[in-house]
């Protein structure tokens, strides 16, 4: 689903590479977490699957696409099957829930007989029923955290990627989150989680992949955040 074979990023001439030489298969539905220290590489990785950066060496595969030779044309067709959920929710404030999760479907030319049926069924299922007509200033960082979760999620993509998902959200609230983000996986959706937030790693137990200055330097199945314990 996911392959990177021999792959390095260098952002500039003299900077250390902000991924040197990572190779990792990630299969369909597979949960995976990437952690490890801040600039260590994560984002980078993250970037490189959604084709905002190109490697500078090596290659990547998505969905059995080489995405470093893809044309730029065919971008937004990869980036239609992964849907991406930040740390900062990143709603549209002047769009209630509804319309923010509808967008992701409007912006797709998708019919509105389709857009009708899938938005509350979406909706449904992060937990936010009874909720559309909410701005997203009316709703907890856990509820917005959902909208940007149904968002992703609307167009049923094969691949999640999710950037710090849990970072401005309370211990309880994360765990919540995570229950959500597990559900998604159990439809089939690949997921792949960067995350500083140990006791989540902790609890849930699923493959975790650490980069260390670029390099991966452990990658167990049901790990734990810190290696050595
Ligand atoms: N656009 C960029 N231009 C130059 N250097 C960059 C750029 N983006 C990232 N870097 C550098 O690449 C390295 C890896 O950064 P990256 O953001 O991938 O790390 P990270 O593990 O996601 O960190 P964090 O946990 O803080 O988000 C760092 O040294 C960073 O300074």
């Amino acid at each position: 689903m996911i392959t990177f074979e021999h792959v390095s990023k260098v952002y500039g001439q003299g900077h250390r590479p902000a991924l040197a030489e990572v190779t990792l298969q990630i299969d369909k539905g597979d949960f995976v977490f990437l952690v490890g220290p801040s600039g260590s590489g994560k984002s980078t990785f993250l970037r490189l699957v959604l084709k905002e950066e190109k490697a500078s060496s090596g290659a990547v595969q998505v969905n059995g696409r080489d995405v470093g030779r893809m044309r730029s044309w065919k971008v937004p067709q990869l980036r239609r099957q992964i849907g991406v959920v930040f740390q900062d929710f990143r709603l549209l404030a002047d769009k209630s829930v509804y319309e923010n999760v509808a967008f992701a479907l409007q912006v797709l030319g998708k019919p509105r007989h389709v857009i009708a049926q899938t938005v509350p069924e979406t909706l449904g299922l992060v937990g936010l029923g009874g909720k559309e007509k909410r701005r997203p200033h009316e709703l907890s960082g856990g509820e917005q955290q959902r909208v940007a979760i149904a968002r992703a999620f609307v167009n049923r993509p094969a691949i999640l990627l999710a950037d710090e998902p849990t970072g401005n959200l309370d211990p309880e609230t994360s765990v919540g989150i995570m229950k959500l983000l597990d559900r998604i996986n159990r439809t089939g959706t690949t997921i792949l989680m960067a995350t500083h937030d140990d006791d989540i790693v902790d609890q849930m137990r699923k493959r975790v992949v650490e980069l260390r200055d670029g390099r991966v330097v452990r990658d167990e199945d049901r790990g734990v955040y810190g290696s050595g314990r």
